[in-house]
């Protein structure tokens, strides 16, 4: 059992590899540990169509209203092509299933603007009646012929600029975890979360 002083947090995913990167980012965050214990609720919320802000609190909002008794957090992740005016955007996951990653390349072979972002939202809400807080994380990098075994999404096309020239796919998961999109925004998460469990704890 953890310390009494403990919170529960429930991370509302349905992707297992975002909820691994997530447990290996927060374990950075050593203080994090004795604050919260942080359980998983593998629902796959619905999503709604718009900006990726509006896609990320809706999804809380939703998390939150169903399971009322936690603190949720949710997570969106969008890629953004720089040469098709951000697109994919936050509906990466149906391009991704549609076209596959050497079909998300084909779809800017023939740009010279291959840069992309990748932009990670984490969304937590207290209980229904609080407000949604959103975290927002970008890693700049290129778009590139799959490269790498990951099974995890398009990690195989993305190679970050400030990386060592490999993709996210053929990345040490270590060095991804230090400059991914994901660690960005858990960083801002974790400095709020100090916070947040202060005040709960008021
Ligand atoms: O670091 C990443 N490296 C490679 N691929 C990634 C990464 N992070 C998300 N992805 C993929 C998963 C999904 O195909 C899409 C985002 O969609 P997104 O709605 O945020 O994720 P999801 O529906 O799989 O899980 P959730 O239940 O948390 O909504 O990009
Ligand atoms: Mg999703």
């Amino acid at each position: 059992m953890k310390g009494a002083k403990s919170i529960a947090l429930t991370f509302v995913t349905g992707n297992p590899n975002k909820l691994l990167e997530f447990q290996q980012i927060f374990k950075i965050h050593s203080n994090l540990q004795s604050l919260y214990t942080v359980t998983n609720s593998p629902i796959d919320l619905d999503e709604l169509q718009g900006d990726s802000d509006f896609v990320a609190l809706r999804k809380v909002q939703l998390a939150s209203s169903l399971l009322p008794n936690t603190p949720v957090i949710i997570e969106d992740v969008s890629l953004n092509f720089t040469a098709l005016n951000g697109l994919p955007g936050p509906y990466i996951k149906t391009f991704l299933s549609k076209l596959g990653r050497e079909g998300l390349y084909s779809l800017i072979e023939h740009q010279k603007d291959k840069s992309a972002v990748a932009q990670c939202i984490y969304a937590y809400q207290r209980s229904p009646r609080d407000e949604a807080r959103l975290f927002i994380g970008e890693c700049r990098g290129q778009i590139v012929r799959p490269r790498g075994g990951t099974k995890f999404g398009w990690d195989p096309i993305f190679m970050p600029d400030d990386g060592n020239g490999e993709t996210f796919g053929e990345m040490d998961p270590e060095l991804k975890n230090k400059i991914s999109h994901r660690a960005k925004a858990l960083k801002q998460v974790a400095d709020f979360l100090v916070e947040e469990h202060i005040r709960i704890r008021l």
